[in-house]
């Protein structure tokens, strides 16, 4: 509840008008009954038409007061909790968006969504419910008895069983419903994960006509998610009978006991249909109650999973007065790193290395080799578990975390384009970019058809992901957009292979230009790229086989000489 609190308690004003229309609502709820037997009692049984009017007419303004009253409720209740939701969710974006790679593999990103949509949901449907329905019982429930009291204390004593029976039921349902719903969130993430692998990479599943496999992959969650769902439903379906049992049982009891006492003149037939409605009243209420017990361990289960991430606390953090970085070599110092503490092996191997200011470096090896492991350690992504990655002579703890990353740019693998505009993607690596600024990095990395020749120019509309754009394309704009950004050190993690050779060659061109004032560490397959680099570093099972020019590693290194050699009858000279 204090988790809650944090993001209603701006809300106070409203927390205290919603509930107090409500029991403005209840108390003409409660007012319903005894008018209506003071009409049976004393003017039907008197033929006093004029008390008839005159309690009718009270019926109906408090019926329509109390119709008003439950309306503002209504209404205050419904603002506070979407204002919650919309709270609880900037609260989720914000905190995602401080994680490292590290926080973001171990939630993934399936789950962080169901969190922040399904989770903040279920969240919302107990906070409203709490200030619509839950409060009303209380007054519902002391209400009720008093006023049933006060007609008939006889007939009172039934609620000392019925009540006790209703708690029991409910007890023995919610005990079993706290277990089933952590279940049925997880069955939900795992559906959305196979839901969002399939739907990302259906072109690869049509094209090797993978559809029926994905289906029944699908199938087999989403299977999964019924059956757990149709439990927890299981829980609340039994339940209602029973309570309507109980309610039934009572009713019955009223008639049979109350008969007893009209027979005997004790009691007056309008007063038994006034006590069958508040046992319908306070009984309602133990059933709101219930339900709103049902929905909150619902609930439970969702603010766990929220509380989890707002709670979590990223693993990579800028220190508090980072240390000014001396220029820009990069040094790794016996380095060694996996990504799960747990795993048998290290993703990268006592790695010892000096990038020198303004060198280009080729970094090349077979699949899995550690490549883009090894840039990401530069950029921090995550921390080695051993020796030391340095940047300008500062270890990178020791470094700002902004300094970091504004001077190493990384096109990735996978370019990310937004959707969005050209413009707006490139402004990403720099805000201030003028339109100039932005045809010129276009222009370098050989995307001038992104703008020329096209009628929105800069403010061409992007597809999501860009999907309008063909793999070259996204590639171009994503080196477009690092060139933006002028970082001391570019790397190119295989980020020009759906370049053609030609275009790939002009753009290596283009940054010999830049070779006096960058480091440039390019991840590259081709011989052709790999030639140019001053270094070139052969990865083999997360080490460092060896470095060294084309001309020596052609000597020296066995995996340099295979992947040469099977380039060589494809290669061009250029
Ligand atoms: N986020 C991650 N979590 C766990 N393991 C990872 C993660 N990223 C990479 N790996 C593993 O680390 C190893 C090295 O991967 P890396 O991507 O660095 O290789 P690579 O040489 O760049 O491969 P490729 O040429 O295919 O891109 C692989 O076994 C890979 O499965």
């Amino acid at each position: 509840m204090a988790f809650i609190w944090k993001y209603i308690k701006e809300d106070a004003l409203f927390l205290l008008i919603a509930p107090a229309f409500m029991l403005l609502s209840v108390a003409a709820d409660l007012l319903q009954p005894t008018l209506m037997a003071q009409i049976v009692d004393n003017g039907v049984a008197n033929g006093d038409l004029a008390y008839i009017k005159e309690r009718a007419l009270l019926m109906l303004l408090t019926t329509i007061g109390g119709l008003l009253a439950g309306i503002i409720s209504y209404y205050m209740a419904a603002r506070t909790t979407a204002r919650a939701g919309q709270r609880i969710r900037l609260s989720l974006f914000s905190k995602i968006t401080t994680f490292s790679h590290k926080e973001l593999d171990r939630f993934s990103v399936p789950t962080l969504i169901t969190r922040m949509t399904n989770d903040v949901s279920h969240v919302q449907s107990v906070i409203l419910s709490i200030q619509n329905t839950f409060l009303q019982v209380p007054f519902l429930l002391t209400g009720g008895l008093f006023m049933a009291i006060r007609l008939s204390r006889q007939l009172s004593l039934i609620f000392c069983i019925a009540i006790p029976v209703l708690i029991a039921i409910i007890a023995i349902v919610l005990v079993r419903a706290v277990k089933v719903f952590p279940v049925v969130q997880e069955k939900l993430d795992a559906l959305n994960r196979i839901a969002r692998e399939s739907i990302l990479g259906m072109p690869i599943i049509k094209g090797y006509l993978a559809e029926p496999l994905e289906k029944i992959r699908f199938s087999k969650a989403n299977d999964d998610l019924y059956n757990w769902q149709l439990k927890s439903a299981l829980l609340m379906i039994l339940m209602s009978p029973f309570i309507m049992m109980t309610f039934n049982f009572s009713s019955v009891a009223i008639l049979w006991v109350g008969g007893y006492e009209v027979y005997a003149g004790q009691l007056e037939v309008g007063k038994i249909m006034a006590f069958s409605t508040y046992l319908s009243q306070i009984l309602m209420a133990v059933m709101i109650s219930s339900f709103v017990i049902y929905m909150f361990s619902q609930a439970q289960a969702s603010l766990k999973r929220i509380q989890e991430v707002v709670d979590t606390e990223t693993s990579i953090q800028s220190p508090a007065s980072g240390k000014e970085a001396q220029g820009y070599q990069i040094d790794f110092d016996h380095v060694s790193f996996r990504y799960d503490e747990e795993a048998a092996e290290d993703t990268l191997r006592d790695i010892h290395l000096t990038i020198r200011e303004n060198e280009r470096i080729g970094i090349v090896g077979p699949t899995g080799s550690g490549k883009s492991s090894l840039v990401g350690l530069m950029l921090r992504f995550y921390d080695p578990q051993e020796g030391t990655v340095s940047f300008g002579g500062v270890p990178l703890p020791q470094l700002d975390l902004v300094q970091l990353r504004q001077a190493i740019g990384l096109v990735q693998q996978d370019n990310t384009v937004l959707s969005g505009s050209i413009e707006e993607n490139l402004k990403i690596a720099n805000p201030q970019a003028g339109a100039t600024d932005m045809q010129k990095a276009l222009d370098q990395a050989m995307a001038q058809e992104l703008y020329i020749h096209r009628e929105g120019g800069l403010s061409t509309a992007i597809q999501q992901r860009g999907n309008d754009l063909s793999g070259g394309q996204q590639q171009r704009l994503s080196i477009a957009r690092v060139l933006l950004q002028k970082p001391r050190v570019l790397i190119l993690d295989d980020s020009t292979s759906a370049l053609d050779v030609l275009t790939e060659k002009r753009f290596l061109d283009e940054l010999d230009q830049h070779k006096t004032e960058q480091s440039q560490i390019i991840i590259a397959q081709r011989i052709s790229t790999l030639k140019r680099c001053d270094r070139i570093i052969v990865m083999n099972r997360g080490r460092i086989e060896a470095i060294g020019s084309h001309e020596a590693l052609l000597e020296e290194s066995p995996t340099y000489q295979a992947i040469a050699l099977n380039q060589s009858d494809r290669e061009v000279t250029l």
